[in-house]
Order: C-alpha cells, then structure tokens, then sequence
C-alpha cells in the first residue's frame, strides 16, 4: 500500500516548550489511523503540522511523496487534505447546509466575476453539481431532518456531524479528525464512530484522528501512534500497541482512561508475555 503520509523526524517548540520531538510515522492510503497520547502529549500539535497551521521547528512532511512541510494551509486542502477541529469551528448563525456548502469552496471553479454571466456559463451547472455533492453528504450522515436548521441551535453531538460534513464537503483524500467523539454521550459516540468507519471503507478516506476514547480507538482504528511528552512511545496495530508496557506506563495515573484490558483485545500476547 502507497503512503499516503510520512511524517519524517518532526520537532516544534513554542519559545522554551518542545512541544514535538523527532516524531516520525507514516500512513498508508486507505487506513484508519489514530494517534493518542495523554494530555499535552502534542496530538493537537502534530495535527496541525500535518494540516499546515503550523510549521515545524525541524524535520519533513510527505503526502503521497510530495514534500509539503513548507505549504500554506490552503494549498494543502487543494491537494485533498481535509480536517475538522477539537473546538467546533462552524458558522453559528448560518443554516447546516450553508455550512456544508462553504466547505467546498476550495473546489469553486467560477466567482463573483462569472456570477454575472451565472446562465451563460458554467457557473449554473456547477452550482448544481455542488448541490448534488452536499445532498450526497447530507444523506450518508443522516442530515436530512435539520438540513435548514442553524448550526447554532443543534445539541453539540449533531453540531460535530455538521463539521463532519464541512470536512467531508471538499472531498478531501486524507481527513484529520482532532477528538471528533469528544463531549459526545455513549449514543453519539457509537453513531460518530460509524461514519467514520463508512467514510474510510465507502468513500476510501484516509483518516488520521486523534480520540481519547480508548475503547473506540481500539476498535475502529488499522494502526495507532502513541505520543507521550512530545515524543513518539509506540505505533502498530491496536492490540501490539495496548500491550506495550511504555503505553501502559504512560498511561499511569491515567489508568481509568486505559479502559481496554490487552487481554480482552484479540489475537495478541499478554502484556507480560510481550515484555518478556
Ligand atoms: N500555541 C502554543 N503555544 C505554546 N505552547 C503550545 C502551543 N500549542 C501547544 N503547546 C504546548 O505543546 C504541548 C503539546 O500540546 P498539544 O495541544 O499538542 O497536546 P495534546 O496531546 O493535543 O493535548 P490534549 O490532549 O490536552 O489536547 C503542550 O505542552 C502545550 O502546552
């Protein structure tokens, strides 16, 4: 399988804070991948090198082999990389669709100075196509009944399906999903989780996310990197992963967040026998 994304000895430091160090891992095209990491473990930080808001102090990003370490934001949406955002970063007073619609900006061929030859151009066509696309959407996240509603007034869980849906709007390639489950009640959780399995297995998406709910992330997820302090403690397949004596020890203290016994996981030897 071709790597979607390769992260190679990635470092950022804010002033005296390191909040990255030497961090690399790559991602094939078509996996589901998490990263997890206790509290300022630097998840949020490596998800915003790869998105382009920020830059790394050191080291390189690859996506499909193209360096794109020194590229604006932007110009990484283009090439197909989508996210969506821990704080929910939607448009309060503007209705679902509205919000799903802005998401396909980027994919905009015609603007307001072909909007005056709106008939005579493509520009009505691709309007409809659009419209298609955002339908499609609508319907794979179970949109339809608050499809006019404003973003503002939904509970929080459907505001995050909307962002979903925003993300999903450019057609990214590779989507970047920072804590989509979180604030979420067992319900959503279980919902949220499924359409994130469906966008990786029906729409091919390439997901990396980050999710502190070790139970989901355990089950859903191909392949996962354990961030700890900054730096890289583990990466493999879910189970390998949780019985990694570094992973059960960074987890110390946060034992109750481990909720997933490795002995419960399936097809993988026992913490002990792993460490022997
Ligand atoms: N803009 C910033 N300026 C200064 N320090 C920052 C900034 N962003 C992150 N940090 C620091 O970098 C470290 C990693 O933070 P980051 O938010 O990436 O961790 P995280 O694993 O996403 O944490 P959480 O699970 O709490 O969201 C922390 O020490 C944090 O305080």
């Amino acid at each position: 399988m071709e790597h979607a994304l390769e992260v190679r000895a990635v470092s950022l430091r804010f002033g005296g804070v390191r909040a990255l160090t030497d961090v690399s891992f790559s991602v094939k095209a078509g996996e589901l991948f998490s990263i997890i990491g206790p509290n300022g473990a630097g998840k949020t930080s490596i998800v915003n090198c790869i998105s382009g808001r920020y830059r790394p102090t050191e080291g390189q990003l690859f996506y499909h082999g193209r360096d794109i370490t020194g590229m604006k934001p932007n110009a990484r949406a283009q090439l197909g990389i989508g996210r969506t955002f821990q704080n929910l970063a939607l448009f309060h007073h503007m209705s679902v669709l509205d919000n799903i619609m802005v998401g396909r900006h980027h994919l905009l061929k015609n603007n307001f100075l072909t909007g005056s030859l709106y008939w005579l151009t493509g520009a009505r066509r691709e309007e409809l196509e659009h419209r298609e696309k955002v339908e499609e959407i609508i319907d794979f996240l179970d949109l339809q009944s608050v499809r006019k509603a404003t973003a503002g007034t939904l509970s929080y869980g459907l505001r995050k399906r909307v962002e979903l849906a925003r993300a999903m709007a450019l057609e990214p390639k590779l989507i970047l999903l920072d804590e989509p489950m979180a604030g979420m009640n067992f319900e959503e959780k279980e919902d949220m989780a499924r359409y994130i399995v469906d966008l990786n297995e029906e729409y091919g998406m390439t997901v990396v996310m980050i999710e502190h709910d070790m139970g989901v992330v355990m089950d859903i997820s191909h392949r996962v990197v354990v961030l700890d302090f900054g730096r890289k403690i583990a990466d493999g397949d879910p189970a390998d992963v949780l019985a990694d004596p570094h992973v059960r020890r960074a987890y110390l203290g946060e034992e109750d967040e481990l909720l997933v016994d490795p002995d419960d996981a399936p097809d993988h030897p026992s913490a002990s026998e792993h460490a022997a």
